[in-house]
């Protein structure tokens, strides 16, 4: 069973979310109402535990009074509410359920895309000996590290299953082809200093293939 929210720590998870969001979107990284973001709340029973998370298709880059909801680990609202939970909650769920971490940020980017793509046929996208792999807490000399990737299946639960099966125990992030990165950590801060370190690798990615084309 789930354990009952305290109204303290419902709105210490939105005010969370909304300053997160307020910094993702100054960075452009909602566009056209693309991305989630969510935090644990409460217990953290593996097997039951609630979360806060952004609510479907809302311009995410405005501030308004539904931003967010509470969900269980099935992804299912907490409290009565006309607001739907994000059409992707089951990943967040999943991420939740294999890793027990407390924030997870999902967001769609052109630099995120295209390495995707470059990459697909190898499973994942290989980045070496780059400073900012030290975000990852990962500290040795030169580095090589592999961020997985998965399809984009139109049914998400046929995602959250290969989640699992994905998981790097090192790496914490997953990218889906040609959509978007979820990425975690323990809490806002580590989840958002992990979302920034993988981003600012695509980019480095992306554009060191551009210089060197025959790299690959
Ligand atoms: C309108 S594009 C984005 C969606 O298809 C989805 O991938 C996404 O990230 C946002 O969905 P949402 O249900 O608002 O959380
Ligand atoms: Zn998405």
């Amino acid at each position: 069973m789930t354990e009952p929210i305290r109204l303290e720590d419902k709105q210490r998870a939105f005010a969370e979310l909304r300053s997160i969001k307020a910094g993702f979107a100054a960075k452009g990284w909602f566009p056209a109402t693309s991305g989630n973001l969510s935090v644990r709340v409460g217990g953290f029973d593996p097997e039951s535990f609630t979360f806060a998370i952004t609510s479907s298709g809302k311009d995410k880059s405005v501030e308004t009074p539904e931003d967010f909801l509470l969900v269980n680990e099935k992804g299912l609202p907490t409290e009565a509410t006309a607001l739907k939970p994000s059409a992707e909650t089951l990943i967040h769920s999943e991420i939740y359920r294999l890793t027990g971490a407390g924030a997870i940020f999902h967001v769609h980017t052109v630099f995120n895309n295209i390495v995707s793509e470059l990459y697909w046929s190898k499973g994942h996208i290989p980045v070496d000996g780059v400073e900012l792999i030290k975000g990852f807490n990962i500290w040795e000399e030169d580095a090589h590290i592999e961020i997985p990737i998965l399809p984009n299946y139109a049914e998400i639960p046929r995602i959250a299953a290969l989640v699992e099966g994905a998981l790097q125990p090192k790496i914490p992030g997953i990218v889906l082809r040609k959509h978007g990165i979820y990425a975690w950590g323990a809490n806002s801060f580590e989840a958002k200093r992990h979302l920034e370190a993988f981003e600012y690798l695509f980019e480095y990615v992306y554009r060191w293939n551009l210089l060197n084309p025959s790299s690959k």
